[in-house]
């Protein structure tokens, strides 16, 4: 086993990608570019112990692929989440690569590992070829390099180096800085970073999504409570009672929500929203919903259909049916042709026919964002 950790950093917000789908979680056939990248980086050397940086919302959702791997919770910047993986790391070398570099040749793990005695940080690099300017001159372009990932470090230095309030965009400019050693070796340009959307094209190593279909169930249900406005699907209805809940009750967006999750393999409601929890007291379920089609796509999934069942004796639903397909259609980010709404009474049988609550059974189709069709 060698004395060296690998940390995948997998925990950024992908601003500049401008996809609807984050960088770490495209599909390559089945598989999230994160599990990828961090499969093949595995697979190139016997690491002592392999660390994922990750997003604090799809820090529990990555949990469920894998238990090979430590998962840690990310910062609000790259250095940021490097300290809190460096945490838990217990080896003499640590060696940290992007998620965004998705096709890096074993050969560069290789030369990073063989030269781990040489200096404090070993960081392949990119001669430029082309003609550089910097504002309005041109400069010697052979004093010019490019630094890549992943680059290998001695802990102790690292640690030391990143225990400052400056913000690095690597790790050898940060054990630089503290005059620490540093050993370039020749990078690749298989390693190149995916940062903008555009770039996908140019990393023919991965390949484009499955064409599956995942299906997911959601059922909630709900009793009346007096002096409480009533909400379904982000409709007010007149009625004589709302929900009793600990949020607004919209029974019917609650069972959308778990359709969703289950569709993505994401657990249920009360995993994102407990009901134990003081911030989600009284609080409107359409952002609820928001912030689930926002995970939705950011984990590579689009949404495809969704029909819903709301078993109810009182209130008449059909009125109101329109208003509300238009309001989810809205928050789920779909044409209105992909929601449909269903009603039927209990017939009078149970606590719903006495009208006392009433239960919502929904189904949802989502399909992985083709990324290469876009
Ligand atoms: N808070 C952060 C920010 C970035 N990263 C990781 O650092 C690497 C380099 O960052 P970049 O390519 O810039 O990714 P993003 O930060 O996601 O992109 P953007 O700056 O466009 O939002 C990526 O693997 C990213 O996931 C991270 O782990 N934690
Ligand atoms: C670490 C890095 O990949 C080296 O080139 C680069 O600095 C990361 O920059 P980003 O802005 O965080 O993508």
């Amino acid at each position: 086993m060698l004395d060296v950790t690998l940390i995948v950093l997998c925990a950024g917000n992908s601003t500049r990608f401008e996809h609807k789908t984050k960088k770490q979680w495209i599909r390559i056939d089945n598989i999230p570019l994160w599990l990828n990248v961090t499969q093949r980086l595995a697979s190139f050397s016997n690491f002592a112990k392999i660390i994922v940086a990750s997003h604090e919302d799809e820090l529990n959702y990555m949990k469920n692929f894998t238990d090979d791997f430590t998962f840690v919770k990310g910062g609000e910047t790259r250095q940021k989440s490097i300290l809190n993986s460096l945490e838990f790391v217990t080896t003499k070398y640590v060696m940290i690569s992007d998620v965004a570099r998705a096709c890096i040749p074993q050969n560069v793990i290789k030369n990073l590992l063989d030269q781990k005695n040489c200096a404090d940080c070993i960081v392949p690099i990119l001669n430029v070829t082309d003609t550089v300017i910097y504002e309005t001159n041109t400069i010697n372009r052979d004093e010019v390099k490019l630094i890549q990932t992943p680059q290998l470090s001695l802990t102790s230095t690292l640690k030391k180096a990143l225990n400052t309030n400056t913000e690095f965009t690597d790790e050898s400019s940060a054990i630089k800085a503290i005059n620490g050693t540093i050993k370039y070796i020749q990078g690749s340009n298989e390693s190149k970073k995916l940062t903008l959307g555009n770039e996908l094209e140019e990393l023919p190593c991965l390949k484009e999504p499955s064409n599956n279909f995942f299906t997911g169930i959601g059922f909630d249900i709900h009793a009346f409570e007096d002096n409480k406005e009533m909400f379904l699907g982000g409709v007010k209805l007149p009625y004589d009672y709302g929900f009793k809940a600990h949020s607004d009750g919209d029974v019917l967006i609650h069972s959308i929500i778990d359709a969703l999750l289950g569709a993505c393999g994401a657990g249920d409601i009360g995993e994102f929203f407990p009901d134990t929890d003081l911030k989600y007291k009284g609080i409107d379920s359409k952002l609820l919903l928001e912030h689930i089609v926002r995970f939705i796509y950011n984990v590579g999934y689009e949404i495809v259909n969704i029909d819903t069942t709301i078993i109810a004796q009182k209130p008449k639903i059909n009125p109101f049916k329109h208003e509300i397909k238009n309001s989810l259609s809205a928050l789920l980010n779909i044409e209105k042709q992909f929601i449909n709404i269903k009603a039927t009474t209990a017939e009078k049988m149970g606590f719903i026919g006495r009208a006392e609550g009433l239960a919502v059974q929904s189904i949802a189709t989502l399909k992985y964002y083709n990324w290469k069709q876009k």
